[in-house]
């Protein structure tokens, strides 16, 4: 069964106000008012450490990382992640060395698709997730509801693709509009990411698939969400046709299993 399924309709959410905004961190810098700084904050080609003030803790476990980034989010939703905010957090997924014993708990495994595994809700602010992805399991390309989207490999091997979001979407899978203009979506990057490595994406850069390219590795990958998202729309990438919605469904939450009826 895939994740991305179950069609359900709703809005995406819009992660980002057009203007910005004080926000009540203790510095009271601005939101993000345009896509040059929040993708600077969170681009995770960054290493160097933030300025003294603003470096984090670094996180000894995943618990510890869960409490860091709950305090980090505090009262506030993404809608209000000011640029400085964004940047501690990216930092916080970049400090975080990934253990067995964090991840174990997790790491459900299925035959088919890749599975889903929350591991914390973040108060409503933010989902992380361990991700397990058997040998040559795959997501289809999708975008990712206006969220911030890190994503951790914590064991194996992943492949992400990048695409252009077309800028003119034809809708659903079954449209019989014969003149409706179709073309494959334009590859922006192909990129091999190790144990260890941080990728960060957002519907502003585009879109993307993931897969473990391995024929006998496991890969399993640690997601931050934020704002948490339930849908999400798959591509084909020959057309570029968008589907509709689809519900992204967990395997486990907090290390049980979620019954299916
Ligand atoms: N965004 C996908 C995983 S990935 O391919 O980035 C998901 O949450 O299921
Ligand atoms: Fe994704």
């Amino acid at each position: 069964m895939n994740t991305i399924a179950t069609h359900a309709a709703g809005p995406a959410a819009d992660a980002f106000p057009s203007k910005a905004r004080v926000c009540n961190c203790p510095t009271r810098c601005l939101t993000p008012a345009d896509d040059i700084n929040f993708l600077d904050a969170a681009n995770p080609r960054h290493t160097e450490p933030l300025a003294p003030e603003d470096e984090p803790t670094t996180p000894t476990s995943i618990d510890h990382l869960r409490e860091l980034l709950k305090a980090e989010f505090d009262n506030e939703g993404i809608s209000t992640l000011c640029y400085r905010r964004l940047k501690r957090v990216r930092r916080l997924m970049q400090l975080y060395t990934p253990k067995p014993e964090d991840y174990a708990p997790y790491a459900h495994f299925r035959d088919g698709y890749y599975t889903r595994n929350l591991v914390d809700d973040g108060n409503g602010h933010f989902n992380l997730i361990v991700l397990a992805w058997a040998e040559g399991q795959g997501s289809p390309v999708h975008d990712h509801s206006g969220s911030h989207c890190f994503m951790k490999v914590l064991d194996g091997t992943l492949e992400e693709t990048l695409y252009h979001t077309p800028a003119d979407e034809p809708h659903g899978e079954d449209h019989d509009d014969d003149d409706e203009e179709t073309a494959p979506l334009e590859t922006i990057s192909k990129t091999n990411l190790g144990a260890g490595s941080l990728a960060y994406i957002h519907d502003r850069i585009g879109l993307h698939k993931v897969h473990n390219p391995s024929n006998d590795i496991p890969s399993l990958s640690l997601h931050l969400y934020s704002p948490p998202y339930t849908l999400s729309h798959a591509y084909n990438p020959k057309t570029g046709t968008r589907s509709q919605p689809g519900q992204m469904l967990f395997h486990s939450v907090g290390g049980q299993l979620v019954k299916r009826s």
